[in-house]
């Protein structure tokens, strides 16, 4: 726990609110949903140091998803398309993620993995800005779901609040921004990031339309449901 005030730490990205016994053991819980594709994806992620959410994160994202019976989900910041995974695997055959990342390498990586993993075919993967590229897609989501640049969450959420279905949810990563948004004046790795985080919790957080929590788990995980 000691480590969650460091704002300074070199890589953030291995920090969490949740105490490492407690991951470990959490981690070795969800030992079971081990299966080829997710676990190169996570070597990946580990050898280029990238930001996937990881599979405890990954897993709570395909149950929220499935328990809403989801079956059209838009992804703003896909990466190469590790948490896409848990969604395409949420939605089932009948379904769509429509994801989206402004590097046309990270589509390349995604489509190699998701059609190994057999769901390439219910994503919809588009290389672009990911806020306009969700203005130009018409109709509403069951889950929009946030993790583009976090200097963006505010406007993120004022686009995506519209455009959920009643029941649907809201869902983005990093909304504790590895113990940041606790910090007075937090050393920020982009300059007003830790401000924009704070600002998109508020803000959704006094939505009278949704029902909000975070999930702690890793890096602080939003979940709010439209009422
Ligand atoms: C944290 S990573 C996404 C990880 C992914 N959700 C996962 O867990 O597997 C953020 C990604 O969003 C992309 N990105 C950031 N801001 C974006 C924006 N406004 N539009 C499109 N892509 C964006 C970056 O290129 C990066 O690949």
């Amino acid at each position: 726990m000691s480590d969650l005030k460091d704002p300074t730490a070199p890589n953030p990205s291995v920090l969490s609110p949740v105490h490492p016994d407690i991951e470990r053991y959490l981690i070795d819980l969800a030992g079971p949903t081990d299966a080829p594709v997710p676990l190169e994806m996570e070597e990946l992620a580990r050898q280029q140091n990238f930001p996937i959410v990881g599979r405890l994160v990954g897993l709570f994202l395909k149950t929220v998803a499935k328990s809403i019976g989801a079956k059209r989900i838009f992804e703003f910041g896909s990466g190469f398309g590790y948490s896409a995974y848990w969604f395409a695997e949420a939605v089932g055959s009948t379904g769509q993620v429509i994801c989206t990342d402004g590097d046309v390498n990270n589509r390349a990586k995604a489509e190699y993995f998701l059609s190994k993993a057999g769901l390439w075919d219910r994503v919809d993967f588009r290389t672009g800005f990911a806020q306009a590229i969700f203005q130009a897609t018409e109709g509403e989501f069951d889950i929009c779901y946030n993790d583009v640049d976090k200097g963006d969450y505010p406007e993120v959420w004022r686009l995506a609040r519209e455009r959920i279905r009643p029941g649907g949810l809201y869902i983005a990563d990093n909304v504790l921004w590895h113990g940041r948004v606790t910090v007075e004046n937090p050393i920020d790795i982009v300059p007003g990031w830790t401000d924009a985080i704070r600002e998109h919790n508020r803000l959704i957080f006094n939505d009278p339309d949704f029902d909000a929590f975070i999930n702690p788990t890793r890096d602080g995980v939003i979940v709010a449901r439209k009422k």
